[in-house]
């Protein structure tokens, strides 16, 4: 039906000049119209001014009813060679949707009819716009309300490879649409079949089908096996099968989940590089518990249009292998893959009703169809056309990135399109058929099956290849691990299977080094963490030892001085000395070096606590031995603190021509002695210092420990006013190291450290002395009570001994001190005889 067209008339003033006409419209196939140039004759006077093209603009592209100019455009399909065309199905859907009007659905049943019963009476049954020609051809009418408002007129498309009517069975639709691709699948070729249709449609119906009527894919696995058990074992092959769905969550970007096995999330590159789990199945059971399983995982949702509407584009990988038969592959077709594609139906706003979420979702599923379609219609352009290049669609859709070799024609593919034949469904039936007819012309040329070729190799193509990693060589095949690792049951290729080692397996092996690696590393960590808990352990025990002995040397230290000074004011023992000579042990070899020096301050008074608290400034120079008794390192303390000390008369030292003995005698002082202040107790001992044996120190200490002390093996402590003259004499002469030192004693003046030195001081003297001081006694220790016993025990007499011009002038010896020289006499005799051996 043509339509008659005048231009509209000129403007005689205006001459429009167009440097680029536009392209005339090629007339339609369908278009029946006459040409208006030759009906008019007016119009070729104008043909300088082009026309608008109005008609083409109104023109429904569409073939009419009465001129079907398709068929002879439509390639019917191939029998077989090497080119055939894409196989193109068509179901139709019964009409009464029982699914669609149950519980779920009733409220929006309700409201559409409802709704349609407002708007027109006529509508109270509706209408059918599609029906089937033949088992090749279909045709579309549209609803009188579309004809008068958009002009729409009848459509006829043919040339489908099969039509299938609405009564038509899940398993004729298997048959013819299924069956020829099995059977090149399990003779080594791999295809792809998927279904495309408006939402509520019937692709999921079709493809899986339900318990009474089980769609495509549970009757493909019922023909795999059953054709793999009848045939001889040698031919036998193994089978595994993935499953995954392409989904976007709220329209945020495309997911991948593997149906599969655990429904984890795959990212775009870890199925570039692993691919979705496969499960290896051996029985049509376990196949289609793997399906069922996935189906139930599947994303679906319930909208206006469908109460379980796939809101995903779901993929199926139906993959054999052919088994080892002793340890050598057949020689049989090697891997080939059939893919099922149930994609999610294209869905109208305004039918749907979705909002939110689901208009998102929507927004997704409609975006992946049409990209779809596009690569399919850019391949289909690039055919009729080579110098078109193929359009890279592909890339604008995860779906079509995947299943990029197919939809560029280098794989087979059958579409099978799903419709509902009703009125309202006119839209997108006519949508679904302009848009999908002319797919049929597209042709695969020279497929090449890679039947000789592993199947990872033929998958890699399968996937982007912007994504695919390098490759590289692996001599080793011991870690081939295929694309279904992971899996519960994953089968392991055998190397002759996968050839060279693949990308996946590779980084699959680095991973598994990484994660060696990464748990070693983690051990080491945990067990540094270990021993370094140990050692701090370890080490606050040390500390905590290191204080108690510290503590306990302090003690110690204390309590012998203590002694010394209670018992018998005998202040020279140097702590340090103390300490290193084992608390003067007389056999300790270390203390041989005659050169060590004692040079200490004794601080001797009746010290307040706070004086002694405030001799902790000089704590590391000195000694707090009592209350009443510092023994301070001369050598630490400042040259104003030794003046002040000389200067107050509180060092009572006889310059001696030893340095030892000066050294000794400035070590006595009582500086806060008020009572003392200026006067000094006189100390009289001599040092005898040589390498005497233990018997003879034992001997001498035992015989005489009434007038020696014994601090070590080289050192014997004696008092030298106990010895005679003689004695003292034969010491010099003898060139021994004797060490004599007097300090006089202020007689006046109460001594209150060294009182008990004080030889031959009667013992009530000392108690009144004591009483008068007001000292606390303190209380001995046993291993200082026999030392302090025999010091205070000395009846030291020095017959020789002259004015040493101390400052407390000339002692006077009593009677009773001189008597007391025996135990001197004595020792020097040992000495002496010692030192003639
Ligand atoms: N040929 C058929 N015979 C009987 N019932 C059918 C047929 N086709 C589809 N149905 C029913 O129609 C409902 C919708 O079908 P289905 O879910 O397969 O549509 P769909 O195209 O997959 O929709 P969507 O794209 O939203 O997932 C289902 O309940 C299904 O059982």
């Amino acid at each position: 039906m043509g339509m008659e067209f005048k231009s509209p008339p000129l403007c005689p003033a205006m001459v429009t000049v167009r440097r680029n006409p536009p392209r005339k419209a090629r007339a339609t196939p369908s278009t029946t119209a006459p040409d208006s140039t030759k009906q008019n004759p007016s119009a070729s006077k104008l043909k300088d001014i082009p026309r608008c093209p109005l008609e083409e603009l109104l023109h429904d592209d569409t073939p009419q009813i009465p001129s079907v100019a398709m068929p002879s455009s439509i390639p019917s399909p191939p029998e077989n060679g090497n080119s055939e065309n894409l196989r193109v199905f068509l179901r139709i859907k019964p009409l009464i949707d029982t699914n669609v009007s149950s519980k779920k659905n009733k409220a929006t049943e309700t409201r559409s009819k409802l709704k349609a019963a407002k708007n027109n009476d006529t509508n109270k049954k509706e209408g059918i716009c599609l029906v089937a020609n033949d088992s090749h051809s279909v045709t579309l009418s549209p609803p009188l309300s579309l004809q008068d408002s958009k002009r729409l007129k009848t459509e006829v498309y043919h040339g489908f490879s099969h039509v299938f009517s609405p009564d038509s069975s899940q398993k004729e639709i298997y048959e013819k649409v299924m069956d020829p691709l099995v059977s090149d699948f399990i003779s080594g070729k791999s295809g792809m079949l998927t279904a495309m249709g408006p939402t509520g449609s019937g692709k999921t119906h079709t493809i899986f089908g339900c318990p009474r009527e089980p769609g495509i894919v549970p009757l493909t696995l019922r023909r795999i096996f059953s054709e793999t058990d009848g045939s001889d074992s040698k031919m036998s092959r193994s089978y595994y099968i993935s499953m995954l769905e392409i989904y976007s969550d709220r329209g945020k970007g495309e997911r991948i989940i593997d149906l599969s096995t655990d429904g984890a999330d795959l990212c775009s590159q870890q199925l570039t590089n692993k691919g979705p789990q496969e499960v290896m199945v051996s029985d049509v059971v376990q196949a289609e518990c793997v399906v069922a399983r996935g189906m139930l995982k599947r994303t679906t949702a319930m909208t206006n249009a469908n109460s379980q509407s796939s809101r995903s584009q779901c993929i199926i990988h139906i993959r054999s292998s052919p088994k080892m038969i002793s340890g050598k592959p057949e020689v049989q077709p090697s891997c080939a893959v059939l893919t099922i594609v149930d994609l999610a139906g294209a869905e109208r706003e305004k039918r749907t009703g979705n909002q939110g979420k689901q208009l998102l979702e929507s927004n997704f599923i409609n975006n992946t169809s049409m990209v779809f379609s596009l690569c399919l219609r850019s391949l289909l352009e690039h055919q009729k056309n080579p110098k078109k290049p193929l359009q890279k669609h592909f890339q604008n859709s995860l779906l079509t990135r995947y299943l990029r070799d197919y939809l560029e024609g280098k794989r087979r593919i059958t579409l099978i399109l799903t419709v509902k034949p009703g009125e309202h469904d006119y839209l997108d039936t006519s949508y679904l058929l302009r848009q999908s007819s002319p797919y049929m012309k597209i042709k695969f040329n020279n497929i090449e099956e890679p039947s000789n070729l592993p199947y990872q190799k033929r998958h890699n193509h399968m996937l982007p290849r912007t994504e695919q990693p390098k490759r590289r060589k692996f001599s080793n095949v011991d870690a081939v691990i295929h694309e279904g690792d992971g899996a519960i049951d994953k089968p392991v290729l055998e190397p002759s299977d996968c050839g060279p080692l693949s990308d996946k397996a590779y980084l699959l092996k680095m991973l598994g080094e990484y994660k060696k690696k990464l748990q070693e590393s983690e051990n080491e960590v945990f067990n540094l963490q270990e021993s370094l808990q140990k050692e701090k352990i370890r080490s606050l025990e040390l500390e905590r030892e290191l204080q108690d002995l510290k503590s306990s040397c302090s003690c110690g230290q204390i309590r012998v001085c203590d002694a010394v000074i209670d018992q018998s004011s005998f202040s020279l023992l140097d702590c340090q000395s103390v300490n290193q000579r084992s608390q003067i042990s007389p056999r300790d070899e270390k203390n041989n070096d005659h050169s060590e020096e004692l040079k200490h301050l004794l601080v001797t008074d009746n010290s307040s606590d706070a004086d002694v608290t405030a001799s902790l400034e000089h704590s590391e120079s000195m000694v707090c031995f009592s209350q009443s008794t510092i023994l301070v390192d001369s050598d630490h303390l400042t040259t104003e603190r030794n003046k002040f000390l000389n200067e107050e008369k509180k060092v009572g030292a006889h310059p001696s021509p030893n340095p030892k003995i000066s050294e000794l005698g400035r070590s006595q002082i009582s500086p806060r002695d008020e009572k003392n202040n200026g006067h000094f107790e006189e100390l009289k001992y001599l040092q005898v210092t040589d390498n005497f044996s233990d018997a003879d120190i034992t001997a001498a200490s035992l015989e005489h420990s009434e007038s020696m002390v014994c601090f070590s093996q080289s050192t014997i402590l004696v008092d030298s006013d106990h010895l005679t003259t003689e004695q003292n004499k034969l010491l010099n002469e003898d060139k021994k190291e004797v060490l004599c030192r007097r300090i006089s004693l202020d007689e006046n003046v109460e001594s209150t450290t060294i009182e008990n030195i004080a030889e031959g001081e009667p013992e009530q003297d000392r108690a009144t002395k004591t009483e008068k001081l007001g000292k606390p006694r303190r209380k001995l220790q046993p291993a200082s009570s026999l030392l302090l016993k025999e010091i205070s025990g000395l009846n030291l007499e020095d017959e020789n001994e002259k004015p040493k011009g101390n400052r407390a002038g000339e002692r006077k010896l009593s009677t009773g001190e001189r008597g007391r020289s025996q135990g001197s006499i004595s020792l020097l005799k040992l000495i002496r005889s010692n030192f003639h051996n």
